[in-house]
């Protein structure tokens, strides 16, 4: 404890920003919340995560992730760089360390949008990190979003369905749910969550 708090003088509150985590099913509106969030909060830094998944339309390389080839994501699990990383529905992903750490070390709120695997994985190297469950108003509404957004084949919404029964049932893990029925209203929950607002 520094000197000059001494004596009955209480302790500083810890005002270390946290290591907020959202995950959730496929589909469920991860990236749509986030990017309202962001809209309107830019200061919200999100990691940019590698993978292995081929770009979707639209998708920039440094923006939304940076697109690896497997053996480039073979040498950054080797040499110890990704916090954690995951095979997700026949991909692998994994967070950089060092940008997430950087960040930290500045104060900065910094969030994770990441799968289920990796979300056990930062709880268990960063105990202090809060884990957020986005889940869909219902399984029949999490068919329609992920069917809806028309990004992946039907094989491909098949295996993203099946990896989200055990997502959703590993919801109580969490340190809590949002329900994402309004884009707004979680948005502004996490915010306030993460201290921003
Ligand atoms: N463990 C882990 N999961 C990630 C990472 N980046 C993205 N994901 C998760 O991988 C899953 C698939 O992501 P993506 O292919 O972009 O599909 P989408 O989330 O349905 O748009 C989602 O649950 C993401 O949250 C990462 O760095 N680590
Ligand atoms: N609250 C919501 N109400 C209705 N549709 C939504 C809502 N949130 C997201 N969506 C839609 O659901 C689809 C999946 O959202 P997306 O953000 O890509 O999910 P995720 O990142 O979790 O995979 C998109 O077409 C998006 O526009």
């Amino acid at each position: 404890m520094a000197a000059t708090f001494r004596g009955t003088t209480p302790e500083p509150p810890d005002v270390r920003p946290r290591l907020t985590v959202l995950s959730g099913p496929s589909g469920v509106g991860k990236s749509t919340v986030v990017a309202h969030m962001r809209k309107e909060h830019p200061e919200v830094w999100l990691s940019v995560s590698a993978t292995t998944r081929k770009p979707r339309p639209g998708e920039q390389h440094g923006v939304h992730y940076f697109f690896v080839t497997d053996e480039e994501m073979d040498k950054l699990i080797a040499n110890g760089e990704l916090l954690e990383w995951a095979e997700f529905a026949g991909n692998r992903y994994g967070t950089p360390r060092a940008a997430v750490l950087e960040r930290l070390e500045n104060g900065e709120p910094v969030l994770l949008e990441i799968d289920l695997q990796g979300a056990r994985q930062v709880r268990e190297s960063m105990s202090d990190a809060q884990l957020v469950f986005l889940a869909p108003p219902s399984w029949e509404e999490l068919v329609r979003r992920l069917t809806g957004r028309g990004t992946e084949p039907p094989e491909v919404i098949e295996r993203r369905l099946e990896a989200a029964r055990t997502e959703l049932a590993a919801e109580p893990e969490f340190d809590m749910t949002l329900v994402n029925t309004s884009v707004e209203d979680v948005a502004r929950e996490l915010l306030a969550l993460m201290d921003v607002v």
